[in-house]
């Protein structure tokens, strides 16, 4: 018997997933085994770029979840409500959940697996993080023997293709963001991209897999690309570095029980493996024991990819379905949510990091060695200071710290603020 597909949503990831189900010569064979039974739309009227019988298109999303037909819910309708109820109704019905809403599982994670497993079934969601790239299976199968340290990510295509055009063609932050909308990358609500609050989403489902706990949402810290200016790009150029929002979890320091996660643009050495992702590109760098470093590599949005990934979850609990004995009742541990309590997270104000800094001072003597005594004064001690050029008549002067907590580093700038000759400071970021 086949197995059937109650799909929510047909935008670009629904349509992608039908295009690729309905292409399946060439392919792995249990594909045959899949029949799109049924598709939730917000409206009818809409031009589809998939072919599918209008009887099968509905508006009655609910109808879908509470259909008993339907072995399993593939949910590419995005946001949040209605798209957690439908979850939720559809696993308390017994139906599998595939997902690609990274924003509704880093929210309400919590209350999703709870009932998942209550239910006996599963929720996938491989195009959660890292679009087509597969990184939540390895982490949760292939890695799970190591002890990882550290993951860090380009994980939003929309923002690695903006900031890799303004680099590369020196473009225009808005044009460019329009780009990426057209190619079906950017959020229906791009600011969840520019601000780094859909990379925030995916790292905190990342640092759960990677270092076995729940991720309250709110501790993630999340800085997005829109002060990242022309000037900070090619001043970054100059010094050997290139400007990624990076999004990254880590033990914190010697402190193995707490994490860092945070998400911010980075200056990042150029000779570093995540410099040379460019464009929708994402790359997720995984480091533990004893494996060493591992990289994952591909395209982290748009049609295809992503519905690569749909697909392969809707595979693997396909065969889990064709495989199951009446008399089997226990998870596989493999694919269920193992996790029960949260991880703790440090502040921001106990990161220890490098960072680069570019202020406007007057054009007057001195200037760099009261920066450098106010630096002093909080034990900040600087790697480079650079007094290259002139914006109009004010002097500009780019700072690189060696690693500095924080805290000390803020402090330290508050009194710099309050400097006479302190005109402003436009940029401030971290360094890798
Ligand atoms: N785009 C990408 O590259 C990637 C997206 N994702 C995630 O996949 C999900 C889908 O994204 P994407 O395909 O880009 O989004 P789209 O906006 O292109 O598509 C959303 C689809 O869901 C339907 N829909 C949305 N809300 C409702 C509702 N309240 N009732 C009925 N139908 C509704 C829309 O219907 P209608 O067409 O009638 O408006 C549309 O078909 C999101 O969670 C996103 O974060 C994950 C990885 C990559
Ligand atoms: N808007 C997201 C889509 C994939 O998750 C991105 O740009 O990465
Ligand atoms: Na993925």
């Amino acid at each position: 018997m086949g197995v059937k597909l109650g799909i929510l949503g047909l935008g670009t990831v629904g349509a992608g997933t039908v295009q690729l189900l309905q292409d399946a010569t060439g392919r792995h064979p249990l594909l045959e085994e899949l029949e799109i039974y049924r598709v939730g739309v917000r409206s009818l009227d809409k031009p589809r770029a998939v072919e599918l019988p209008a009887d099968i298109i509905t508006t009655d999303l609910e109808s879908i979840v509470n259909d008993p037909a339907v072995d399993i819910v593939v949910e590419v309708m995005g946001g949040l409500e209605p798209a957690r109820s439908l979850i939720l109704q559809a696993l308390k019905n017994g139906k599998h959940v595939v997902t690609a809403n990274k924003a509704a599982i880093a929210r309400f994670g919590n209350e999703i697996f709870t009932t998942a497993n209550e239910a006996g079934v599963y929720v996938m969601l491989e195009a959660a993080v890292g679009g087509g790239i597969p990184v939540i299976q390895p982490l949760k199968q292939s890695l799970s023997v190591n002890r990882i340290h550290t993951v860090t990510g380009i994980v939003n295509g929309t923002t690695n293709y903006i900031l890799t055009r303004m680099q590369q063609e020196g473009s225009n932050f808005e044009d460019v963001l329009a780009d990426a909308q057209k190619l079906g990358y950017a959020e229906a609500d791009p600011t969840a991209d520019v601000d780094g609050l859909d990379a925030g989403d995916k790292i905190a489902i990342l640092a759960s897999l990677a270092f076995g706990g729940r991720i309250h949402l709110q501790d993630v810290y999340c800085e997005g690309i829109r002060q990242v200016s022309k000037t900070d790009i090619a001043y970054a150029e100059k010094l050997g570095f290139v400007i990624k929002l990076l999004a990254i979890a880590k033990l914190h320091g010697q402190d193995t029980s707490k994490l860092s996660v945070r998400v911010h643009p980075t200056l990042l050495p150029k000779a570093h493996p995540l410099a040379s992702i460019n464009g929708v590109y994402n790359a997720i760098l995984v480091e533990g024991e004893p494996i060493g470093q591992v990289m994952f590599f591909g395209p982290g949005a748009g049609a295809g990819a992503t519905a690569s990934a749909v697909s392969s979850d809707i595979l693997n609990l396909t065969a889990t379905l064709k495989t199951k004995t009446a008399s089997e009742t226990k998870p596989n541990p493999l694919l269920a949510c193992r996790h029960q309590d949260y991880c703790q997270i440090a502040p921001i104000s106990e990161l220890v990091t490098r960072f680069y800094t570019r202020f406007l001072t007057k054009d007057q003597s001195g200037v760099i060695g009261k920066l450098g005594t106010c630096f002093g004064n909080y034990g900040v001690s600087l790697e480079s200071v650079v007094q290259t050029g002139f914006q109009g008549d004010l002097a500009e002067i780019v700072v690189v710290t060696h690693d500095v907590k924080e805290g000390d580093f803020r402090q330290a700038l508050t009194e710099i603020h309050n400097l006479e000759a302190i005109d402003s400071i436009p940029s401030l970021l971290r360094v890798l």
